[in-house]
C-alpha cells in the first residue's frame, strides 16, 4: 500500500483536486441521454454510457459521481454495471463518490456502510451520500466504518432542488436551522483531521443553486462540500463563487447532464470538461 493508498478520503481528494480541478462528474445515464447516445435502454446501454464517461475523463477530474438509481432502475443487470464502473474508475485512478442517498436506522445503516464502504464490497465507493433525515446520530456507524476504512461520506445539508428548503431551513428547538444543524454535526466530525491539518472524511451536500444569501455558515466544517446542480440545474461558475464565498476552495462542483450532453464523442466529453474545469479555477 503507498502513502497515497493509507490516506483517508479528505486527505486523497485533496491531493486530486490540487491536481485536476475542482469538478466532479455526475454519471447520470438517464433514458434521455442514453437517446443522445444512440445507446439502447438496458444494461448494454448503461455499459457503453457509464464506461464511455470512465474513458474520457480519466486524468482530466478529481473525481466522479455516478448516480446509483439510474443503475439500480435496470436491476441486477444495472447494479452489475455499476459494480464494473466502480472498478473502471478505481483502474483509471478516478476517486469514486457514489450517490445513493440512504438513510435508515441505525442498525441498517450499518449494513448499508457494509455494501458501499466496506473494503473487498463490490460496490464499495470512495465515498457516498447519506441522508440525515432519520437523525444525524443514524449515521455514526457508517462515519466509523468510513473512518476505519479510508473512505469519505457526504451529508444531506442544503439540496440543490427548491422543495428542500421547506424542511432543511426549518429551524430545530436551539433555534439553529436543520442545515446549519448537518453543518456542524460535520465539522465535530472532522475535528480532528482539522488539528492535524487535513481535510476531513465528512463532507455535506449543498447545492450551487443555493441562493447565496442562505446565512449558512460553513468555516468550521474541515472537510469537503458536493455542490450538485452546477450545470443543468441552473448554477453556474460565477454563482458558485457567491454561494460558497471562502468555503469555495472546498467545493466540488457536479455536474452529470451538463457533461453528458457532450457525449458520446470522448474529444467533445473532454473538450466539456477542460472547458468547464477552467471556468472554476481561480
Ligand atoms: O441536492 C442534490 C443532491 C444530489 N443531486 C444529484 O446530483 C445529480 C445532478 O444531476 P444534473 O444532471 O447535473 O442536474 C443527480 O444525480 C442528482 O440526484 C442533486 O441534484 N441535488
Amino acid at each position: 500500500m503507498t502513502q497515497q493508498d493509507s490516506a483517508g478520503y479528505g486527505e486523497r481528494l485533496r491531493t486530486a483536486v490540487d491536481k485536476y480541478g475542482q469538478l466532479c462528474v455526475g454519471i447520470d445515464p438517464h433514458p434521455g441521454v442514453l437517446d443522445t447516445w444512440d445507446l439502447p435502454h438496458d444494461a448494454s446501454g448503461l455499459e457503453r454510457c457509464a464506461r464511455g464517461m470512465i474513458e474520457a475523463v480519466a486524468g482530466r477530474v478529481a473525481i466522479v459521481k455516478p448516480q446509483s438509481a439510474f443503475f439500480e432502475a435496470y436491476g441486477s443487470a444495472g447494479v452489475a454495471v455499476l459494480e464494473l464502473l466502480l472498478a473502471d474508475a478505481r483502474d483509471a485512478g478516478l476517486l469514486t463518490l457514489l450517490d445513493i442517498k440512504r438513510g435508515d436506522i441505525g442498525s441498517t445503516m450499518d449494513a448499508y456502510a457494509q455494501a458501499y464502504l466496506a473494503d473487498g464490497s463490490s460496490l464499495a465507493a470512495d465515498a457516498v451520500t447519506l441522508s440525515p433525515y432519520l437523525g444525524a446520530g443514524s449515521l455514526d456507524g457508517s462515519i466509523t466504518l468510513a473512518e476505519q476504512t479510508g473512505r469519505g461520506v457526504y451529508i444531506l445539508a442544503a439540496t440543490s432542488n427548491p422543495e428542500g428548503a421547506s424542511v432543511q431551513r426549518a429551524r430545530t428547538a436551539d433555534g439553529v436551522t436543520i442545515s446549519q444543524s448537518m453543518i456542524d454535526f460535520a465539522g465535530r466530525c472532522n475535528a480532528d483531521a482539522v488539528a492535524a491539518g487535513q481535510w476531513g472524511n465528512v463532507g455535506v451536500v449543498f447545492g450551487a443553486t443555493v441562493p447565496a444569501d442562505h446565512g449558512l455558515d460553513l468555516d468550521n466544517l474541515g472537510g469537503s462540500i458536493l455542490a450538485p446542480g452546477f450545470g443543468a440545474q441552473g448554477g453556474t461558475s460565477d454563482g458558485i463563487r457567491d454561494v460558497f464565498g471562502s468555503a469555495y476552495p472546498h467545493v466540488l462542483p457536479s455536474s452529470s447532464r451538463g457533461i453528458l450532453a457532450a457525449g458520446p464523442d470522448p474529444d467533445a466529453i473532454r473538450a466539456a470538461v477542460d472547458a468547464t474545469q477552467e471556468s472554476l479555477r481561480g
